[in-house]
């Protein structure tokens, strides 16, 4: 789970134009064995159309894509196969049922007989559906959904896992449940790539952070490899004081070296008629990274 595992899946230089509109434009990643990558950008950024390229659903113009050192060739379906790609959209058959929808898409990944039959008892359960094994699709939540989409995509175990926004539009139940299940396969030692909106997620839940802006890899690192390389050691510094008249407020202070500051912060604190009720001091998010470096929020 760190950069000294072997890289499992590499793009580089990736270039994809659609018209006369660069969606990629120089993007790079190494995703390396067990480990968890979060790939974050902004709308736009051209995450999606990384994903698409990796699926095979779409050719770079210019890059190249490496599963496990080897060149990947559009249509090479016996090296995707190790590849388990979740795309943002739902891709399930609503008129059949949960089962259906596995052994159709176990099938097509060259999954059959007993062992599909396992597989599909694995999945159920696995996706805490094995209640609604034979439910129509088109009756089920969106949660359900996503879980079950997410199941049709690893049912032929691979080794490397892309999943495109999973838990967008997701209940913080069923978001809470994915995360689980991603954990288990991760313990199992896939190795996982996620584009999310959620900062937070990516923050705690991924071992290193990639950010694509305009098509290209613009910074990519853990949390704190991206702080040392973004903000550094500025800090955010809040006192909240009661002043002599008896009224509390809060005074924010932004510092280059802590070490430096506070004490000055604090002496001049002392030495004035405020007191001191509170002292909070701002631990850099990837939040404020992001900021720094594209200028953008991110949203959904
Ligand atoms: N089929 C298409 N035809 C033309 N332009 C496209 C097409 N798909 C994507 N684009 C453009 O390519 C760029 C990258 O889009 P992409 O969907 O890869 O971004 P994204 O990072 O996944 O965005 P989001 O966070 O909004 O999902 C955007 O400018 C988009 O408008």
């Amino acid at each position: 789970m760190t950069k000294t595992e072997p890289v499992v899946l590499e793009v580089r230089a990736a270039h994809k134009r659609y018209g006369d509109r660069a969606a990629l434009n120089g993007a790079a990643f190494a995703l390396h064995q067990g480990e968890w990558l979060a790939l974050l950008g902004p709308n736009g950024a051209g995450k999606t159309t990384l994903v698409r390229t990796i699926a095979g659903r779409l050719k770079l113009d210019q890059g190249e894509i490496l599963l496990h050192g080897n060149a990947l060739q559009a249509g090479d379906q016996k090296q995707r196969a190790k590849l388990g790609i979740v795309p943002q959209e739902l891709a399930l058959y609503s008129n059949l049922t949960a089962v259906e929808n596995l052994e159709v898409f176990g099938r097509f990944h060259g999954v059959s007989g007993a062992t599909l039959r396992d597989k599909i008892r694995w999945a159920l359960d696995w996706i805490a559906l094995s209640d609604r094994a034979h439910d129509h699709v088109k009756g089920f939540s969106g949660g359900m959904k996503r879980r079950l989409n997410i199941a049709a995509a690893v049912l032929h175990q691979p080794s490397v896992i892309l999943l495109d926004e999973p838990t967008v539009g997701v209940d913080p139940q069923s978001r809470e449940r994915i995360w689980q299940m991603l954990n288990e396969l991760r313990a199992d030692g896939a190795s996982l790539m996620l584009t999310t909106h959620q900062l937070d997620e990516a923050q705690t839940i991924c071992d290193r952070i990639v950010i694509i802006d305009g098509g290209q890899t613009i910074a990519a690192g853990t949390l704190d490899e991206l702080i040392e390389q973004t903000i550094g050691s500025r800090r955010g510094v809040f006192c909240k004081v009661k002043n002599a008249e008896g009224t509390v407020a809060e005074e924010e202070h932004t510092v280059d070296d802590l070490a430096d500051a506070l004490p000055g912060i604090l002496a001049d604190l002392k030495g004035g008629d405020k007191q001191l009720l509170d002292l909070r001091i701002q631990t850099p998010s990837l939040q404020a990274v992001f900021l720094h470096l594209t200028g953008k929020d991110l949203r959904e």
